[in-house]
This record gives structure tokens, C-alpha cells and sequence, in this order.
């Protein structure tokens, strides 16, 4: 079993003037990753922000912090190299806005960045499986895309435990409406990144919350492998 369990905090619905400000906040809570979300205002219906603010957090926040680039956005082929020039980490586009997922992945490795693959509520994981091998981690969305503060659908569970049933050692991340109300869910079914947005960022100890996120879902992990 070589995944553990990483919380990634979602930016989004901080307090964006200070934006390099709260990601520094973040990683001295004990936040694992950042969980940047990069909307075009096409793909969903909001819009946020794209690698020159990538770029400028990169020069704030140093080397270390891993970014995880979830790309709500029609044309994810465009965005990979300035992506991956501006610091990116790990690409996580959408299963739905490409003809043509593996030259996709092939471009994004090129681009010396991990791999991520999302799908939304209503595309099956069937869907997804097929590229299941060639990537570093399948994101399964919780609520539709565009928006933080929403509720989170539990009826997605069902994606994530066959996922794990299928790829014991895959990265499996869960976005949207998870917190310590839903966590036990996400983890009991098999999702070991945890990317959570209001829960966090309107807390008043986010440092609690990711530690209480991270210690359910490492639970989950150490009880999975003593069943095996
Ligand atoms: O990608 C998205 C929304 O489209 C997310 O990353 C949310 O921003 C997470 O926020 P919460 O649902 O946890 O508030
Ligand atoms: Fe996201």
C-alpha cells in the first residue's frame, strides 16, 4: 500500500487579497499540499485565476509546498506548459473538457508534472478506469465544480470505494463539502487526499482541522491494510 493520507486545503474561498499570505498559513498549519483551483468561467460558471498567480505564490512560498492544479477548464491542453513553467506540481484536468485524455497525460509528464484526473458527479468511474495506469491520481468531485460552500455528495462514495478496490495503490482525492462532518465517509471509502475549502479556511483553528482530517483518513488507510 504506498499511498498515505494528504490534506490539501482549497484556496478558494480564502481571503484571496491575501492569497500568499494564506497559503503560508496553511502549510504552517500542517496542510500537505495546496490545492489550487484554476476556473475559466467556460468550463463552470465562475472564474478564478491562472499561472501568473501560480507563478507569483511559487516566488512567495518557496521550493517546497506541492501544488496540486485542479484545471476547471475547456482547454486543458493550453495551460499545461505555462503551468508547469509557473510551478506546478501536479496538472488535474478533466476527463470531460479533452477528446483525447492520453496525449494529454503524455504532454503533462513531458512537462515534468504528476498527473491528476478528474471527473464531475455525473461522469461514471468506468470512464475514468481506463486511464486508471497512467496516472498519479484520480480526483473524484463531491459536488459540481465551480463553486466552494457547497454540500457534499455522499452518493459519490460508491466511485471511490470501487476505485480502491481496483487500484489498491492509487491516489484517490475527494473535492467539495468535505470536513470533520463528512471526512469518515471519504476515508472509510478509500480516499486518501483530502482537499477541503471552507471547513478549513473559516475555522477559527484550521491547524484542529487538518490534523483531526488527516488522523480519520490515516485510520481508514492502517484498518484497510490489516483487512488485506
Ligand atoms: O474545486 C472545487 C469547487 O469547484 C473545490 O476545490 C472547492 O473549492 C472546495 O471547497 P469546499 O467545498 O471544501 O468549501
Ligand atoms: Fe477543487
Amino acid at each position: 500500500m504506498a499511498y498515505s493520507a494528504k490534506i490539501g486545503p482549497s484556496i478558494l474561498n480564502s481571503d484571496l487579497a491575501c492569497l500568499g499570505a494564506e497559503c503560508v498559513r496553511m502549510m504552517e498549519c500542517g496542510a500537505d499540499y495546496l490545492h489550487l483551483d484554476v476556473m475559466d468561467g467556460h468550463f463552470v460558471p465562475n472564474i478564478t485565476f491562472g499561472h501568473p498567480v501560480v507563478e507569483c505564490l511559487r516566488k512567495h512560498l518557496g521550493p517546497d509546498p506541492f501544488f496540486d492544479m485542479h484545471m476547471m477548464v475547456s482547454k486543458p491542453e493550453q495551460w499545461v506548459e505555462p503551468m508547469a513553467a509557473a510551478g506546478a506540481n501536479q496538472y488535474t484536468f478533466h476527463l470531460e473538457a479533452t477528446n483525447n485524455p492520453g496525449n494529454l497525460i503524455k504532454e503533462i509528464r513531458q512537462n515534468c508534472m504528476k498527473v491528476g484526473l478528474a471527473i464531475k458527479p455525473w461522469t461514471s468511474v468506468e470512464e475514468l478506469a481506463p486511464w486508471a495506469g497512467q496516472i498519479d491520481m484520480a480526483l473524484v468531485m463531491t459536488v459540481e465544480p465551480g463553486f466552494g460552500g457547497q454540500k457534499f455528495m455522499e452518493d459519490m462514495m460508491p466511485k471511490v470505494s470501487w476505485l480502491r478496490s481496483q487500484f489498491p495503490s492509487l491516489d484517490i482525492e475527494v473535492d467539495g463539502g468535505v470536513g470533520p462532518d463528512t471526512i469518515h465517509k471519504c476515508a472509510d471509502a478509500g480516499a486518501n487526499m483530502i482537499v477541503s475549502g471552507s471547513a478549513i479556511m473559516k475555522s477559527e483553528d484550521p491547524r484542529s482541522v487538518i490534523a483531526l482530517l488527516r488522523s480519520v483518513c490515516a485510520e481508514a488507510i492502517q484498518k484497510r491494510s490489516l483487512d488485506r
